[in-house]
């Protein structure tokens, strides 16, 4: 075996040492220049934003974008406590006070219709809904309480029943915009039109599944929604090192924190494309499109199959609706 003496092993060692941490600065740098940011300048003083899943990952640096903005930003969250300790930080930060923290589990059809009450009676408009919230259940099958798979229920069924709940205050604010943050893993998956609540499918396989229906749902919303003055618009942020991945087990866990760290973007970087769906007037015109990296991305044919999204459509407000509840 060939061994090198001990001065050039060392040398070696530190070479090696340095190269590999030039090459994670360099794909940090890269990932940094990559990723779109959003270029727009927009004051939203006088503008509400309603924005799910705010006090981590993307939803945070999102509402302290909003914040710094003067938007009124309503963090709808599920940890009271976690969230009234994060937005107490974003307040100071931004210097808003007009933040504020309402209880929102998207996984329980009573919170969406309590959260959904308690807006429409104290919000005299809304301007921009964030469906950013979202959950992969890796391995364990989960039920809600509402007889849901609890992946479907909290990315996608939550979503559809909060939008109808809220529609009314977005056209009155109009114009308005929806904005939801799917992923571009939803190329990993379908829906199953004939089993819409998977209760029995592989947890994993519905994460991608949600982002499908996400997709889906926000094309078919923006065609419901033309004339009205609200607009609906979906995006990928990229792959984000954030609290997404906290459910991967052990050891599985441990490559890819290491892999989270060194490839993926940060959750400020992450939350370009929403911010930029959110207040750019470039997207004035924009609806039921899919973007990336603040840019307009095409879409799968099958994804992009408006019979496919009308059918899914009908399927979701048998599943989730009330007679009483409006229609869009
Ligand atoms: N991180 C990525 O690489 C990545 C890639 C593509 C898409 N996304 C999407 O971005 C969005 C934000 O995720 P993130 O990466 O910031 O992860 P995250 O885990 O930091 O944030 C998700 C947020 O959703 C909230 N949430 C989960 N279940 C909820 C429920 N039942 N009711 C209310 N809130 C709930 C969590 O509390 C958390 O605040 C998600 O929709 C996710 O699917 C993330």
């Amino acid at each position: 075996m060939w061994i090198l003496e001990e001065p050039y092993s060392v040398t070696v060692g530190y070479a090696g040492a340095i190269l590999a941490v030039l090459s994670v600065v360099l794909i940090r740098l890269y990932l940094s220049f990559s990723c779109g940011a959003c270029t727009s300048k927009k004051d939203m003083n006088g503008k509400t934003v309603i924005i799910t899943g705010a006090n981590s990952g993307i939803g945070l640096e999102t509402t302290l974008d909003l914040a710094k903005r003067g938007a009124r930003v309503i963090m709808a969250c599920r940890n009271m406590l976690e969230a009234a300790k994060v937005r107490n930080t974003i307040a100071r930060e931004a210097k808003n006070d007009n933040v504020v923290v309402r209880k929102l589990d998207l996984s329980s059809v009573q919170s969406i219709r309590e959260f959904a009450a308690e807006i429409n009676w104290r919000e005299p408009r809304l301007d921009v809904l964030i469906h950013n919230a979202g959950m992969a259940n890796t391995f364990s099958k989960k039920v809600t309480e509402d007889g849901f798979e609890v992946t479907m229920m909290t990315n996608m069924f939550g979503p559809f029943l909060l939008t109808h709940l809220l529609i009314d205050l977005l056209k009155k604010s109009a114009p308005s915009r929806i904005v939801v943050v799917a992923s571009e893993l939803y190329r990993l998956a379908n829906v199953n039109m004939n089993k819409p609540n998977p209760v029995n499918t592989l947890p994993a396989y519905l994460y991608y599944a949600s982002k499908y229906a996400n997709i889906l749902f926000t094309r078919e919303l923006a065609q419901r929604l033309q004339g009205t003055g609200v607009s609906a618009n979906c995006l990928h942020p990229g792959m984000i090192d954030s609290g997404i991945w906290r459910d991967v087990p052990f050891p599985l866990n441990i490559p890819v924190k290491i892999i989270a760290k060194i490839f993926f973007k940060t959750p400020e970087e992450g939350a370009q494309t929403t911010i930029h769906l959110a207040v750019s007037d470039e997207v004035n015109e924009a609806n039921g499109k899919y973007f990336m990296d603040c840019r307009e991305h095409g879409l799968s044919s099958d994804v992009s199959d408006m019979g496919k999204a009308a059918k899914y459509w009908e399927i979701l407000e048998g599943l989730i609706l009330k007679p009483s509840d409006p229609r869009i």
